[in-house]
């Protein structure tokens, strides 16, 4: 039976919409939100996508209010998807801690109690919220993939196993190695449990030496940033990439922090980005 989709916010911005959605995830097992700006329309051409993907704490708000990627994304004609970080709901299990639980989803599928049943962001991001997008919205099937500090991780790990769905992927401060850094431990242990080995597939920098195709990737990093030097380390990448020529752009932005004020600065560049790689 299709899902059905229920409108719970629309509002006109730059000569297109800010709607936000509720649906029920059969992944998730719960009732989900997600953001979605609908660019006003350019000719005939469906507009592609770019995915942005949020980090701790945030709900499918967060970019939505604070990045200011809409104008230039109805610039460019792209279609943004903000989905939430979490499954959601009393159901659904929870943590006292801010970086493990809802809001801190990690876009893996758990294996361990008591999260196996509803934190399956993976398959959720990969299958099931890009069907329904496809088949309730009018959009190209080219698309790209951003996210900021977990969801960089999100949109990295998404991207590196699955680079022929993207076009391009970008990130905003980066966990990249969460099987080294202690918000990655915390999570991965939780989630998979102790065998390192499953962690594999959800860390960027061992996911990158086993790519099957390659993908343009940028990433912006401040260098002011709190969480820079203990979780994020984002030059771990970057060696990975010089390692096997892959194409990555990694900058390091002096005085910028891990705010959405530092996101709202370059969103333009990555929106461009994507945009070169998604309309050529
Ligand atoms: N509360 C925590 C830090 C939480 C935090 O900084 N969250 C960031 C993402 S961090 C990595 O995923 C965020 O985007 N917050 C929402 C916002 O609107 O800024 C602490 O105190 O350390």
């Amino acid at each position: 039976m299709p899902t059905t989709l229920e409108l719970l916010e629309e509002h006109r911005l730059f000569g297109g919409w800010q709607q936000r959605w509720r649906h029920h995830s059969s992944q998730l097992g719960c009732n989900m939100t997600f953001g979605i700006f609908l660019p006003g329309p350019k000719g005939d051409t469906p507009p592609p996508v770019v995915w942005c993907l949020a980090g701790l704490t945030c709900t499918d708000e967060n970019f939505a209010v604070k990045s200011g990627a809409q104008r230039v994304a109805a610039e460019l004609g792209l279609v943004l998807v903000m989905p939430d970080t979490s499954p959601r709901g009393d159901e659904v299990p929870n943590d006292e801690a801010y970086d493990l639980g809802q809001g801190a989803g990690f876009y893996l599928n758990a294996t361990q109690e008591p999260w196996r049943q509803h934190f399956r962001m993976y398959d959720y991001l990969n299958e099931e919220l890009p069907a329904l997008i496809a088949a309730s919205f009018n959009i190209s099937d080219r698309q790209a993939i951003m996210g900021h500090s977990m969801g960089g991780h999100g949109a990295l790990v998404l991207a590196l196993r699955n680079p022929h769905r993207f076009a391009s992927a970008s990130a905003f401060a980066p966990i990249v190695n969460p099987s080294e850094v202690p918000w990655g431990v915390k999570a991965l242990g939780a989630y998979l449990g102790e065998d390192r080995e499953q962690w594999r597939q959800y860390d960027s920098c061992l996911l990158m030496q086993q790519a099957a195709a390659q993908l343009p990737i940028l990433i912006d990093q401040g260098d002011s940033d709190q969480f820079l030097a203990d979780q994020l380390q984002p030059e771990r990448l970057e060696a990975v990439a010089q390692q096997s020529g892959w194409p990555l752009t990694l900058r390091i932005q002096p005085g910028y922090d891990h705010s959405y004020f530092f996101i709202a600065s370059f969103v333009e560049d990555h929106l461009r980005f994507h945009a070169q790689h998604l309309l050529a």
